[in-house]
């Protein structure tokens, strides 16, 4: 950690992108229970704090749900996969064709039909996508339901308007012409010149990873193990993405770049490692 922690904290301006579930709190049995830890909200306000650096999350999750779970003012967020942007104290903007929008809501209908009557998965209906996750379900089961489901997707939903995504114990139906990838180098052409730093866990972070290694930025898998990955670091979980950030926030205060006292989040041990 300590090479990319020096090199970061070295940036007089840096944007900092950071997913939220499995990269800033823990992945959890159902999505209700992925709740921000003790400390986080004070952290990050600390972190939007920091001048010359930007503060970015970057999530799978609405906008909506995202300011209720992370009630920090300076924060930039990019919502469902990058469907959904807002600024700091604005409105959303949705990136989302109407034929898509108006089509899903067939969809959720006849997918709420599909999993209710079943044990274990929920339905996760975003207004702009819908994401039917299994982590409780039979894996019998799971295999079956997913399958209606992408096939319920084909009947409802205008071709070419949308795109199916395997994520964590999830699948999910969301906008074509959407991506992390594509809303980080949104977010950071309004930035140019500054040090990216992105940290995510799943399978839709790879197109964030890509853009910003072509970026000449930072991009960190946060997993316990090693995987194909476009990301060239690796930190194991969310405590060490706690720690990570903590401690930049600690040095760039000792360079001035930061504000008084210091973050009291709790984080455990050590142990990260450069990938391949
Ligand atoms: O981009 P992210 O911030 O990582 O969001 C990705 C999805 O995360 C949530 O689902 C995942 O986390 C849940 C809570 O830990 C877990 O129960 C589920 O199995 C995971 O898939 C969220 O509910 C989705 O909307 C996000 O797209």
């Amino acid at each position: 950690m300590e090479d990319l922690l020096a090199r970061a904290a070295a940036a007089e301006r840096g944007y900092l992108l950071l997913d939220y579930d499995g990269t800033l709190v823990p992945i959890a049995a159902r999505p209700d229970l992925a709740r921000p830890g003790p400390g986080l909200v004070e952290l990050l306000t600390r972190l939007t704090g920091m001048p010359g650096w930007q503060v970015a999350v970057v999530s799978g999750r609405t906008v909506e749900e995202l300011r209720r779970l992370l009630p920090v003012a300076g924060l930039y967020l990019v919502g469902v996969h990058g469907a959904e942007r807002a600024a700091p104290g604005e409105g959303v903007e949705r990136i989302c064709d109407p034929a898509f929008r108006e089509a899903l809501r067939h969809l959720v209908g006849a997918a709420d039909e599909l999993a209710r009557p079943e044990e274990g998965f929920v339905l996760e209906d975003k207004g702009v996508a819908l994401a039917l996750h299994y982590r409780q379900a039979a894996p019998s089961r799971a295999a079956e339901v997913g399958r209606r489901f992408v096939r319920l997707a084909r009947t409802h939903l205008p071709p070419g308007t949308w795109r199916l995504l395997g994520g964590k114990k999830v699948l999910e139906i969301r906008p074509a012409g959407t991506d992390k990838g594509r809303a980080v180098a949104g977010l950071l052409a309004d930035y140019p010149g500054t040090l990216a730093l992105y940290f995510g866990d799943d399978v839709t972070d790879e197109d964030a990873f890509r853009t910003v290694r072509r970026q000449g930025g930072i991009e960190v898998l946060v997993s316990p193990v090693a995987r194909p990955t476009a990301a060239r670091y690796r930190l194991d979980n969310p405590s060490r993405v706690w720690e990570f950030l903590g401690q930049l926030w600690v040095r760039r205060a000792e360079t001035g770049g930061g504000g008084q006292g210091l973050p009291t989040h709790k984080h455990k041990g050590r142990g990260d490692g450069r990938v391949g």
